[in-house]
């Protein structure tokens, strides 16, 4: 029976597609699969039963990626499962920004009991006035699966959308709206927008990436938009900006111990994700990930190797050779098989920077011997027999 261990809460039209081989255990030691939200793996020492993570959502940086490739642990993500319930609470968000709707209802609980509020109202009204968004200047920075729905929709809201992106995938380039006008300068963005949206993943290179100067360019009363992760603002700045004004308001998804105190600051309790559809889409696409690689060995999303799909196994034996990117790999490992008489009669090979995969359907089952040759040369990472 194979086990897989669920470090968060997992919807079950996502848990119910694991077939009759599957379980869920609750230790983690015999997990060859593990299914995680929101938990950090950064801590853990992985089993060396455990042969995939999938993460039911986008955002990978509470796995550690290198550090599981290298025990030839295969990472998977969930691409585009929760990108229509981050676009629609990114709407919101632009709502409670431009217009003060909390205000107004807490205005609605303080006057509950006056028996004149019907009236009284119409006086009051006026300090919860807004602004339209139609025809302000949004930015859009990151247009992945969540960056053009949420540019595509706000155009279609009438705002003027810039989006920038320099390593945009031709997919999402098909998905932009010819209305999302696209520029290759970040400071555009902050100099011209009224809204300022960020949807890149948390990397080095995305780390601070609105810091004080980035602030500093930005016009009078920018509206900024965080719902992808804490660590892209710098909030020491961004604390400083709020109370000069020159920020209005700072929407961000994520309450810590800097954001929950800012004054102009909107903070939600990280529930970009937390809809019905997108925990049930999340978790349906990375059950099939999982199983898809331990049963057939194919890779699909993974955030730490390459992509490699040869279907069903249909052979007698399938193996799987994870190991470095480095020369004279495949002659090893074909060396080996064919040092056993072994026929390979379909491989694939395929690398992603460091790493590497070799997938190969056998005309015979290898022998524990040969298994520990394979698992012998220098840089393979980790050899399964399927
Ligand atoms: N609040 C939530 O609950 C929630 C939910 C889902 C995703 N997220 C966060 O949103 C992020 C984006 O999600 P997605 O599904 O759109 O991911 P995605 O991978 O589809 O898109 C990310 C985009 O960012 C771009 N990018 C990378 N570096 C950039 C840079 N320096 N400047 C501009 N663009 C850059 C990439 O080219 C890519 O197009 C996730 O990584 C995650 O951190 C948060
Ligand atoms: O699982 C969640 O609730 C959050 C998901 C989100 O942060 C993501 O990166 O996909």
């Amino acid at each position: 029976m194979r086990k897989i261990h669920c470090l968060n809460a997992i919807s079950k039209h996502g848990t119910d597609l694991l077939t009759a081989d599957y379980e869920l255990t609750d230790n983690v030691k015999e997990a060859e699969g593990i299914l995680v939200r929101s938990a950090s793996l950064h801590e853990m020492e992985f089993p060396n039963s455990l042969l995939a993570v999938a993460r039911a959502g986008a955002g990978v940086n509470n796995i550690p990626l290198d550090a599981c490739a290298q025990e030839g642990i295969v990472v998977f993500n969930t691409p585009g499962a929760n990108a229509n319930a981050v676009k629609e609470l990114v709407i919101g968000a632009l709502m409670l920004a431009s217009r003060d709707i909390l205000g107004g209802i807490n205005w609605c609980i303080d006057n509950a009991e006056d028996a004149n509020i019907a009236k009284s109202v119409e006086k009051a009204k006026k300090a919860f006035a807004g602004c339209e968004i139609r025809g302000k200047k949004l930015g859009v920075i990151g247009l992945g699966a969540i960056g053009a729905e949420v540019a595509n929709a706000c155009a279609g809201l009438g705002m003027e959308v810039y989006g920038y992106d320099p390593f945009i995938s031709v997919q999402a380039a098909w998905m932009l709206s010819r209305d999302v006008k696209h520029t290759t300068s970040l400071d555009t963005i902050f100099q011209e927008c009224d809204y300022i949206t960020l949807h890149v993943p948390a990397l080095d290179s995305t780390k601070g990436m609105i810091n004080k100067n980035a602030l500093e360019q930005m016009k009078d009363g920018v509206v900024v938009l965080n719902f992808a992760r804490d660590l892209l603002v710098d909030e020491d700045a961004m604390a400083e900006a709020l109370a000069s004004g020159k920020v209005k308001h700072y929407m961000t998804d994520f309450p810590n111990t800097k954001s929950v105190h800012m004054k102009g600051a909107i903070v939600t309790p990280h529930i970009g994700a937390s809809t019905a559809e997108s925990e049930d889409n999340c978790a349906k696409m990375a059950v099939k990930e999982i199983m898809d690689y331990i049963e057939n060995g194919n890779i699909r999303n993974s955030v730490n190797y390459p992509a490699c799909d040869m279907g069903v196994k249909k052979t007698v034996a399938r193996v799987a050779v994870l190991h470095l990117n480095i020369p004279n790999m495949i002659g090893q490992i074909t060396g080996v098989l064919a040092g056993g008489g072994i026929n390979i009669s379909d491989m694939t090979n395929k690398s992603r920077d460091k790493y590497a995969y070799t997938l190969m359907d056998l005309e015979s089952v290898p022998d524990d011997i040969l298994v520990q040759k394979l698992n012998a040369i220098q840089g393979v990472l980790r050899v399964r027999v399927l």
